[in-house]
């Protein structure tokens, strides 16, 4: 059988700032048109000033690169690794104006992000569309890596992390949490003959495999980093919310394990290890935080398993019954329907 050849393979993630300056214009890219108030964006703005402006984020990415570079190596697969951006420099559409101008025809692109929904999925297949737009003709054909929130080495990594955190933190409960999304995207977040609901309901299975891997019995899921209007609902109940309720329960210590995020960048660090350690520091919680998969020498591994199914039709490894999604040419929707943008007011 004829397997399609790739050039290269585009890694494409959020961005983030490098310097103070960069965090206004940082985060009127990611807000422009998406309804969110002036005050979150102060209050955000102020997060990232408390590290110098500067997101781990695109370092982060720039080493998972190096990583993935050498693993491509090892495994004899000569393909060259582009990175681009939704909100910041390198942005995509510069990216892939250099990778058409090196002469790249066709690319593989991992997104970094393992579920389905606007935000995590939609929206870089928008990316994709705008900056092939922006390239115009010549634009490299853009196949984007399928979902991985249930690939074994994605569900194995934090797994482990969960073990070692329950053996530094005897008898504590388990809390598993990802950034919440307004109510209604989640709703339109998979195809509508399914019922949507795929963010929500894949993180909810991401979590109920790393929990069993891991042989932890009762856990929580959670929700982190609202913005946008307090009227408007959005997932719940909030890890802060919920810290305070585990505390009126009884527990004595908290393991939270970010299934819903790749990398250690500014949720991670500032919402989780700042404000959601500090409301456990007051409660008298004992708190641990699991790595996020992101950094462990498995993820390369993850990815070239991911470039393999294209490359070589390596098997789909999944641990899950949810279809393979995420996987489209040139920016296309998963299914019709699927994974929406949220219709908003005004
Ligand atoms: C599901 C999801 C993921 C996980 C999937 C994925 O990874 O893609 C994610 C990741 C990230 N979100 C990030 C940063 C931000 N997200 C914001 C705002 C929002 N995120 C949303 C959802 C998600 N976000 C939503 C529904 C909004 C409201 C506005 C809108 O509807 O679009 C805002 C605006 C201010 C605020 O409102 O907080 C910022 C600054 C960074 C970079 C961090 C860094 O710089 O280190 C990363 C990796
Ligand atoms: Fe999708």
């Amino acid at each position: 059988m004829d397997r399609v050849s790739y050039d290269a393979l585009l890694w494409l993630s959020f961005g983030g700032p490098e310097g103070p300056d960069d965090v206004l214009p940082f985060l009127e890219n990611v807000t422009r048109g998406r309804g969110v108030p002036p005050e979150r964006l102060a209050e955000v703005a102020e997060h990232y000033q408390h590290f110098g402006g500067v997101s781990p984020i695109n370092r982060l990415n720039r080493e998972a690169i190096t990583a993935v570079e050498k693993e491509l190596a090892a495994q004899g697969i000569e393909l060259p690794v582009y990175f681009g951006n939704r909100n910041w420099h390198p942005m995509v559409e510069d990216t892939l104006a250099r990778m058409a101008a090196d002469g790249v025809r066709r690319a593989l692109v991992f997104p970094t992000s393992a579920y389905g929904g606007y935000s995590a999925c939609r929206q870089y297949d928008e990316d994709i569309e705008r900056a092939r737009a922006a390239v115009g003709e010549g634009a490299p054909e853009l196949v984007k890596l399928r979902q991985f929130f249930d690939h074994p080495l994605f569900v194995g990594t934090l797994a482990e992390g969960l073990r070692n955190a329950h053996a530094q933190l005897g008898g504590a409960r388990t809390v598993f949490t990802a950034h919440s999304v307004p109510e209604s995207a989640d709703r339109a977040s998979g195809p509508p003959e399914e019922g949507g609901r795929r963010y929500s309901r894949q993180i909810a299975e991401a979590a109920r495999l790393v929990a069993a891997e891991a042989g932890v019995g009762a856990y929580d899921v959670v929700w982190q980093s609202r913005s946008g209007p307090p009227q408007i609902p959005w997932l719940e109940p909030d890890i802060l919310d919920h810290l305070d309720a585990l505390h009126a329960q009884g527990e004595t210590a908290v393991v939270v394990c970010p299934v819903g995020f790749v990398s250690e960048h500014l949720e991670v660090v500032w919402d989780l290890d700042t404000e959601a350690a500090a409301r456990a520091a007051e409660l008298g919680l004992g708190f641990a935080r699991v790595p996020t998969a992101g950094g462990d020498p498995r993820f390369a591994e993850l990815v070239v398993e991911l470039v393999r199914e294209h490359l070589m039709g390596a098997p789909v490894a999944k641990l899950s019954d949810f279809p393979a999604a995420g996987c489209t040419v040139n920016g296309a929707p998963c299914a019709p329907g699927c994974c929406e943008p949220v219709k908003r007011r005004g």
